[in-house]
């Protein structure tokens, strides 16, 4: 079971030795964060890590997150890719023609995707990718899982950059396709920036270029990641 931690704790500094009343804080380099704490049997010596990783479609998220999970040993569980692995299950039709057609698979089924994969890890250190898309995922994943990330990563990029690296991208999925692409978009543009404007009022929002090469990006994310490295 989870426990959500208020957000009291924003204003201690880390320690490398302090866990204080449970509450483990990660001073990031422009934020201090709350972590969450788990009282349930998968993470016994630790409480998680827990980032969320947002970007429209094609603005490197994935790309970014095998990096930061090889560096950084966090696990990687890309949202889009937790729903596509289900396609051919009992739920397989909803989330197929969801993703056809550019749209956002309802929420319950997705949170409990990614809850099933976080209880299946030895790991405590998560980066969701691709979530979440819209409120409702937010809220869904604090109700389902009783907790926030600790940190958020955007991926900002331009439209026609996006685009351009969706249609370049050959590895057969079947919404990377103009039509689909421009759905997303739309529906990027409309449903994201409540989630930003959420997590900036929170502190927690860590916006990144992402135009540049895969490594310039790299350079911008790897300090947010290096506070963390700090409380081994
Ligand atoms: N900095 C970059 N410059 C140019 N191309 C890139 C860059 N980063 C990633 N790419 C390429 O762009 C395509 C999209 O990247 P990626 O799959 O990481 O995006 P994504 O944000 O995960 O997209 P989606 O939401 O559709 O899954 C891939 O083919 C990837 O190799
Ligand atoms: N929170 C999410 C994440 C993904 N999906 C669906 C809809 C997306 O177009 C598709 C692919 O995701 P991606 O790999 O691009 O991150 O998966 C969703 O409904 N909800
Ligand atoms: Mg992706």
């Amino acid at each position: 079971m989870w426990k959500r931690v208020v957000s009291l704790s924003s204003l201690i500094s880390y320690s490398k030795s302090k866990a204080t009343y449970g509450v483990k804080i990660w001073n990031s380099p422009s934020t201090l964060i709350s972590t969450p704490v788990y009282y349930g049997t998968l993470f016994k010596e630790k409480n998680p890590l827990i980032i969320f990783v947002l970007g429209g479609p094609g603005s490197g998220k994935g790309t970014q997150c095998i990096k930061i999970a090889e560096t950084f040993g966090f696990t990687h569980l890309s949202a889009g890719e937790l729903l596509r692995k289900e396609i051919n299950s009992e739920n397989g039709h909803i989330i197929l023609d969801t993703i056809r057609e550019g749209h956002i698979v309802p929420s319950e089924l997705t949170v409990n995707l990614i809850k099933k994969a976080m209880e299946s890890s030895d790991n405590y250190k998560f980066l969701i990718d691709g979530f979440p898309r819209n409120e409702e995922n937010r809220i869904t994943f604090e109700r389902i899982l009783g907790v926030e990330p600790n940190a958020v990563l955007f991926f900002d990029c331009p439209e026609e950059e996006m685009v351009k690296r969706v249609l370049n991208r050959k590895e057969g999925r079947v919404d990377d396709n103009i039509n689909t692409v421009k759905t997303r978009l739309k529906e990027f543009s409309e449903l994201n920036p409540h989630v930003i404007d959420y997590y900036t009022k929170r502190g927690k929002l860590h916006k990144i270029n992402a135009v540049g090469t895969v490594d310039d990006i790299f350079d911008q994310v790897r300090p947010v990641f290096a506070a963390c490295e700090a409380m081994k």
